[in-house]
C-alpha cells in the first residue's frame, strides 16, 4: 500500500489570492499516477489556494473572539466548500484517467481536538480500499472540540500521519513543488542544499513557515512525518512539478528526494 499527497503547491496555484487550479499539472499527474497505479493506493491532497488564504482571512484555528463566531461559521462554510471544490477537480482528473476514486470529506467523519484529530473512523477507507476503490481525501476544515477553537483547520499531512499509523503502509510518497527539505528553503537561498535523510528538526537550520500556510508549510509537514516515523513508518518528499517524478517515485525508482525517517 502507497499514501501519496499530492500539495496544493503543485496542483493549484499556491501564491494566488483567489482559488487557482494548476490544470496542467494536475493532468499530467493523473497521467503519471495511472501508468503506475499501486495495488492499494490512497490519495491526499493538499489546499494550497482553495483554502490557506481563506483560513488565514476567517481565523480558523484561532481563539474565536467575542461576536466572531458567526462570521467565523460563514468561513468554515465557504473554506468547506471551496477544498472539496479543489477535491472534485482532482477526483476528475483521476477519473479520466480511468482510476476508481471516491472521495472522502474529512470535515463529515472527523472530529479535533486543539487542533489534533480526536475522532475519526478509518474503517470507511478501508472498506474501500479492499473494494480496490483509490479513496481520495484532502486538507479540509474540521470542527474542534476545544471551545475557544471551535473549528480548526486540519492538514492533509496530519491526515497522512493519522492514515498512516493505522494502516502501516509500505510507503508514504508526499509530492511538492522543491525537490524535497533543504537546509533552508531553497525558493529564497539559491543555495540551499537538500537533505537526504531528516532524523530530527534539528537538521534544518533556518524554518520559517510562509505567512499565507495555515498550517506550518514545510515546517509543519515535517513535524507530522517526524510523529509518523516514530510509529515506524518512513516517507518520503518529492517534487511533484518535474514530469516523470510522481510516476518514477510510484515505481520505486531513483529520484531527488529527502527521506523522513526520524531517531528509529
Ligand atoms: N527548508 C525547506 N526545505 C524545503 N522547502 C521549504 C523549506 N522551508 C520552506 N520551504 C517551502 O515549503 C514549500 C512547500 O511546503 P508547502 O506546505 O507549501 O507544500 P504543499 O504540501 O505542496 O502545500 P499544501 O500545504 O498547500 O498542500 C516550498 O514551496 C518551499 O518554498
Ligand atoms: C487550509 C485548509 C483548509 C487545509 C490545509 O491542508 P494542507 O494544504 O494539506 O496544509
Amino acid at each position: 500500500m502507497i499514501i501519496l499527497k499530492l500539495g496544493g503547491s503543485v496542483i493549484t496555484k499556491k501564491e494566488a489570492q483567489r482559488p487557482t487550479l494548476d490544470h496542467e499539472n494536475l493532468k499530467r499527474i493523473a497521467g503519471e499516477i495511472s501508468e503506475s497505479l499501486p495495488s492499494s493506493l490512497i490519495i491526499v491532497h493538499g489546499a494550497g489556494s482553495f483554502g490557506h488564504p481563506l483560513a488565514k482571512k476567517y481565523r480558523i484555528g484561532a481563539p474565536t473572539g467575542k461576536g466572531e463566531l458567526k462570521k467565523k461559521m460563514m468561513g468554515f462554510s465557504i473554506i468547506q466548500r471551496w477544498v472539496k471544490l479543489l477535491n472534485i477537480h482532482v477526483c476528475d482528473a483521476l477519473r479520466r484517467e480511468g482510476i476508481p476514486v471516491v472521495s472522502v470529506q474529512p470535515s463529515s467523519f472527523i472530529l479535533a481536538y486543539n487542533g489534533r484529530i480526536k475522532h475519526a473512523d478509518p474503517r470507511i477507507i478501508i472498506a474501500y480500499l479492499e473494494r480496490g476503490f483509490i479513496p481520495v481525501t484532502y486538507g479540509d476544515v474540521v470542527l474542534d472540540a476545544d471551545e475557544n477553537l471551535k473549528m480548526s483547520v486540519l492538514s492533509g499531512d496530519q491526515i497522512i500521519k493519522y492514515l498512516g499509523e493505522i494502516l502501516k503502509p509500505d510507503r508514504v510518497i508526499l509530492g511538492t513543488d522543491v525537490d524535497g527539505v533543504f537546509d533552508k528553503d531553497p525558493k529564497k537561498h539559491p543555495d540551499a542544499k537538500l537533505l537526504k535523510r531528516i532524523k530530527s528538526l534539528k537538521d534544518i537550520k533556518y524554518r520559517p513557515g510562509t505567512s499565507e500556510d495555515v498550517t506550518g508549510a514545510m515546517l509543519g509537514k515535517i513535524r507530522e512525518l517526524l510523529l509518523l516515523a516514530e510509529k515506524g513508518v518512513t516517507s518520503e518528499i518529492i517534487n511533484a512539478k518535474r514530469p516523470g517524478n510522481i510516476k518514477r517515485a510510484l515505481l520505486g525508482r531513483e529520484l531527488k528526494r529527502t527521506i523522513i525517517d526520524g531517531d528509529i
